[in-house]
């Protein structure tokens, strides 16, 4: 389980993340929805201990991040999926990871081989496409078998046949009891894949309660989310 209790982060002027309190429970895809720079992706970053809170707290199976005993196994993520040494392979880069927490060779190539990166194992990840690069993320975010999971956008880059991966894949690991949060931009695929919706705005929660919930009154997610973040939208085109 993932559980924000009145998360705050602040970076100088600005509030990325205001009194955020919402919780991820197992069984369950839960989509993070929210506009351009509204805080998914600082809320998640606070998850993993990658940074501090300003106050409150974010906890992963009751506990912060930096006192789980074994990181790995509790919780695997996919944030940023160009952050891999460019001149290292697929495989180097995942047993690299796996050295470090007391996972074998096997499930390396286990992780590649449900990934779809076998063949390409022992090519090096800078020359990856964004799609090639987030499987590699997904891998390495699977390594340690882990109950909770975060995914940050995976989906961009990938092929239709990708996105639908995706897709089986995050309700396959729902399914199998673990916690799955996923953030997303994509409407229509979240519609699909996700279970429950938390959408934020400026930091702020704006709702959290599932799918058939949201879209009860309107026609789709996507006008739903419109309706609902209308007032939260900072980086909006003119129209
Ligand atoms: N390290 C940082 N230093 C300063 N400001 C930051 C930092 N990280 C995030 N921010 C700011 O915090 C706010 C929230 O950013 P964040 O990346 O969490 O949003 P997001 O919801 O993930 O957006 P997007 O959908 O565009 O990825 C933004 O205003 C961003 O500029």
């Amino acid at each position: 389980m993932i559980e924000l209790r009145q998360l705050t982060k602040r970076y100088g002027d600005t509030l990325a993340v205001d009194e955020l309190s919402f919780r991820v429970e197992p069984g369950h895809v839960t989509g993070f929805l929210g506009p351009n720079g509204a805080g998914k992706s600082t809320s998640m970053r606070l998850v993993l201990g990658l940074d501090a809170p300003t106050s409150g707290q974010a906890l992963v199976n009751g506990g912060r991040y930096a006192d789980l005993r074994r990181p790995l196994h509790e919780v695997g993520a996919l944030l940023d999926a160009g952050a891999v040494h460019p001149g290292r392979s697929a495989y180097n880069h995942l047993m690299c990871l796996a050295l470090s927490n007391d996972i074998g060779a096997r499930r390396v190539a286990q992780v590649l081989e449900l990934v779809g990166l076998s063949g390409v194992a022992r090519k090096k990840a800078g020359g990856f496409s964004l799609g090639m690069k987030q499987r590699l993320g997904i891998a390495a975010a699977l390594l340690g078998d882990p109950g909770v999971l975060m995914f940050d956008e995976p989906v961009n880059g990938l092929d239709p046949d990708g996105v639908r991966w995706i897709r089986g894949l995050m309700r396959g690991l729902a399914e199998e009891g673990r916690t799955v949060l996923l953030s997303s931009h994509l409407m229509s695929e979240m519609a699909l894949t996700a279970d429950r919706i938390v959408i934020v705005g400026r930091g702020r929660l704006v709702a959290d309660a599932t799918v058939a919930e949201l879209t009860a009154g309107y026609p789709s997610l996507e006008e739903a989310y419109m309706a609902l973040t209308a007032s939260s939208v900072e980086y909006g085109a003119a129209r």
